[in-house]
């Protein structure tokens, strides 16, 4: 048989497509993959990460642009705001239109300004240093039912400032005049009134911006926003009059005399259009002007009075979790109020009230809500709502599309959204959701999808692009999703995990809401939100810049020990708190997997009644043990950080954090495990001695030193008694973890020999003779090879 070269071309090429499909099927572990345009997965692969590439430059283009858009708007702003201010403040101008120029000096300060303001993330860049957290202002503001400042209150405080100023004014005006309700717009923004920016029921779009009215003769109508809420406040304000008796004709003449204009609204402006003829006057003062020193005084009283009680006040409404919103008056469907009644949900939480109305919208949002507040439901509710309108407007499809795709970063959270999902649409026929996670097996969840065909699936992000890359007909489910939510999103954002999100974003549909969740939101994380998110979306934060991150009735304390003591530390807190706390319930958070195994089995041996939960437990036993301590009271769980976001367990009484966290956000997150709900907590955090510069990080929050605590020396001796007991490759490999999380704490991984030398402290203290060894390879990884003290395996 002869073969022509064309022929024999042909047939190798066929062979090699043939073979290529063979070797591609087998690596992918499924049946025949197809991607569009005849693409071979790497291909396909390197389409979507050049996709995402592309789309990264054009969103961070479009940021600076809005960026240098802000700054021009904010000076614009800022110089217009300059000069009114001026103007009024000097009211020598004779024409309300003429401004003087701003000086070079005032230039520089409000562009400084600028970034002293709630909202100036949206502004920042990384040469701009760190950002003022703090308010730019000392004036405390009382906050109302809702969280919200109380206008009145605040007015009190300004104009008290500024009446004290001034007290040659013939009208002391107790709750300010129209300067002031300007002022106090200008301020509330200032001084970290939260923003927001979405559209309120077909109003027109609001950013942050406050409303405020003067009314008449001091009636004051203020409206101002915050969040989805409006304010109405109307107070008939008394005056109290130094001189002669008409107050009118001082808030008239006053600001002619002055200004040579009338206020909007004044008397004035109104003339005989002024409906309210009769001034309220305070009559003790009337005709008594003798002694103006005494009354002043008197008022000042008066008005701290007033503060100081307003500001308890405001202060335990900030507490408070639940609002007075009901969830039957805001439209959503009467199966899921069935459901949230039954399940004891009446009343929406802070973040559920100011974030439903946004997402039921359909608009994209980032929302920050202190732990334990109900953001899960905050999602869950739009999501089920996206999926009763998708199923009214395609019911025939055999298998439904999936609508809602909910991504966390750990197993047991995915469970538990899963769960609470579960309860919420108990009364919904027809609609399923299902858990996509690592740890379980990848065909079960194939033969769930395809008999249990659901529209919500909560995920992890490895185990879902699996199902994208292997399963055709999953990706092709896809193309129906409505929403996509990211819980504890700044975390889905971070490095860890962001190429993956990356990913399944691009391959989901473009056309979709987004909504992001976390009770921490870094500004790096709310650049890059935009890989996720429309450029039109809300920002929602119920902590606001001057609010503390973390839950209120929460008692936070720190203790400084040595690392060879800390476990007898731990110890010691947990004997007293277990007899002091009839039902404790107690989470011990440790830095890595292997150094909890160690203190549980230690504990353990010590006779406590504990739990270990981290990574290197199989998937049956993390369930397992989390549903355990999620329905239990009188136990204590060990864990690593796969327990520190997220998980409700119900009224944890304590959480003791051993060692330095790796940042501020995971002391945060790990503390909001109790104190949820509004409930009291405790949380204490065990520090060595080098590590007590963490606490700068933190020092924002109401963290006070502990009194030291005696340690038993008896205790130490059975101790030591128990460790003997436990295998000596758990505490090699306790030392190894150990040495690989310090080693990547910059302040101590920088200085090798002391890092080394505490290592080995830490070696003896768990009653190894001599610190394990290390491979050649993994100490020059660490940086480690040439470091006394450190032991290089043969
Ligand atoms: N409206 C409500 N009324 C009563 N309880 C509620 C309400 N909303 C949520 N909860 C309860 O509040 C608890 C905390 O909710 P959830 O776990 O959603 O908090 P979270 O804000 O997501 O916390 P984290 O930041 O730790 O993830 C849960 O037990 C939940 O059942």
């Amino acid at each position: 048989m002869s073969f022509s070269p064309f022929l024999i071309r042909q047939r190798s090429r066929t062979l090699a497509k043939l073979l290529c499909n063979l070797s591609f099927h087998r690596s992918m572990g499924g049946g025949p993959r197809t991607f569009p345009g005849g693409l071979n997965k790497w291909q396909w692969k390197r389409m979507h990460e050049k996709k995402a590439k592309e789309k990264e430059r054009r969103l961070l283009d479009q940021e600076k642009q809005i960026y240098q858009a802000r700054i021009r708007s904010q000076i614009r702003a800022k110089l217009a705001a300059g000069s009114e201010d001026r103007d009024r403040e000097s009211r020598t101008a004779s024409s309300p239109s003429h401004y003087n120029p701003m000086s070079p000096k005032d230039q520089i300060k409000a562009l400084a300004d600028r970034f002293m303001k709630e909202g100036a993330e949206d502004l920042w860049n990384e040469d701009d240093g760190e950002l003022e957290s703090a308010p730019l202002r000392p004036i405390q503001r009382p906050v109302s039912a809702r969280g919200i400042e109380t206008p009145m209150e605040f007015r009190t405080d300004v104009s008290d400032r500024r009446n004290l100023a001034d007290n040659r004014s013939r009208v002391l005006h107790p709750l300010g005049d129209s300067l002031i309700t300007r002022r106090f717009s200008v301020q509330a923004r200032r001084r970290g009134a939260p923003r927001f920016r979405f559209r309120r029921n077909g109003g027109s779009s609001s950013d942050g911006d406050d409303d405020s009215e003067i009314g008449l003769d001091g009636d004051l109508v203020n409206s101002y926003r915050d969040g989805n809420k409006v304010l109405r406040s109307s107070k008939s304000l008394p005056r109290f009059n130094f001189n002669e008796g008409d107050a009118s004709v001082d808030d008239e003449s006053g600001s002619r005399g002055r200004t040579g204009v009338n206020k909007i609204m004044s008397r004035g402006s109104l003339g005989s259009y002024d409906a309210k003829k009769v001034r309220r006057t305070l009559r003790a003062f009337e005709g008594d002007d003798s002694n103006l020193l005494e009354q002043v005084q008197f008022i000042r009283e008066e008005l701290n009075k007033r503060k100081s009680i307003g500001h308890e006040v405001g202060q335990e409404q900030e507490d408070s979790v639940l609002t007075h919103k009901r969830f039957d008056e805001c439209g959503i469907s009467p199966l899921t109020i069935k459901a949230l009644t039954s399940a004891g949900y009446v009343h929406m939480t802070k973040v559920q009230e100011a974030t439903l109305s946004v997402c039921l919208e359909g608009m994209d949002a980032l929302v920050k809500a202190k732990t334990g507040t109900g953001k899960s439901a905050a999602f869950l509710l739009p999501a089920i709502e996206a999926v009763v309108k998708a199923k009214s407007s395609c019911s025939n499809q055999r298998t439904p599309p999936i609508v809602v795709l909910i991504l966390c970063p750990t197993r047991e959270l995915a469970s538990q959204i899963a769960a609470e999902a579960t309860v919420l649409l108990k009364h919904h026929d027809g609609i399923g959701v299902q858990t996509l996670i690592g740890g379980t097996r990848f065909k079960l969840d194939q033969k769930r999808l395809e008999s249990d065909p659901c529209q919500i699936i909560v995920a992890t992000p490895g185990r879902l692009l699996d199902h994208i890359e292997n399963k055709s007909g999953f990706s092709v489910r896809l193309m129906g999703l409505k929403m996509l939510v990211l819980d504890e999103a700044d975390h889905l954002l971070d490095l860890g995990f962001r190429k993956d999100v990356e990913k399944l974003v691009d391959c989901v549909p473009r056309q979709r809401q987004s909504l992001l969740f976390s009770a921490t939101i870094p500004k790096e994380v709310r650049r890059i939100s935009q890989l996720v998110l429309r450029k039109e979306h809300a920002f929602i934060d119920t902590v606001g810049l001057s609010g503390v991150e973390t839950p209120s009735k929460v008692k936070q304390s720190y203790l400084v020990q040595s690392h060879e003591l800390q476990f007898q530390l731990v110890h010691q807190l947990l004997k007293e708190h277990t007899t002091q706390v009839i039902d404790y319930k107690v989470i011990v958070f440790c830095n890595t997997a292997m150094v909890t195994s160690l203190l549980y089995l230690l504990l353990r041996e010590m006779m406590m009644n504990v739990r270990e939960l981290h990574s290197r437990k199989t998937q049956f036993y993390r369930t397992r043990i989390s549903d355990e301590f999620r329905e239990s009271k009188r136990l204590i769980l060990i864990t690593s950080d796969v327990s520190a976001r997220g998980m409700n367990y119900p009224d944890v009484t304590l959480v003791i954090q051993l060692g330095i966290p790796s940042d501020r956000v995971h002391y945060i997150h790990r503390l909001g495990r109790t104190g949820r709900e509004d409930k009291e907590g405790e949380g204490i955090l065990i520090l060595a001695p080098w590590e007590e510069h963490f606490l700068d990080d933190i020092k924002d929050l109401p963290i006070k030193k502990s009194q030291s605590i005696q340690l038993n020396p008896n205790i130490k001796l059975e101790m030591d008694d128990a460790m003997m007991k436990i295998d000596n490759s758990i505490k090699e490999a306790a030392y190894h973890a150990w040495l690989g999380y310090y080693n990547s704490i910059i302040e101590i991984g920088r200085d090798k020999t002391t890092l080394v030398e505490l290592a080995n402290r830490f070696s003896s203290s768990i009653g190894l003779e001599k610190p394990p060894s290390l491979f050649r390879k993994t100490a020059l990884k660490m940086g480690l090879k040439d470091i006394p003290g450190i032991r290089i395996r043969k």
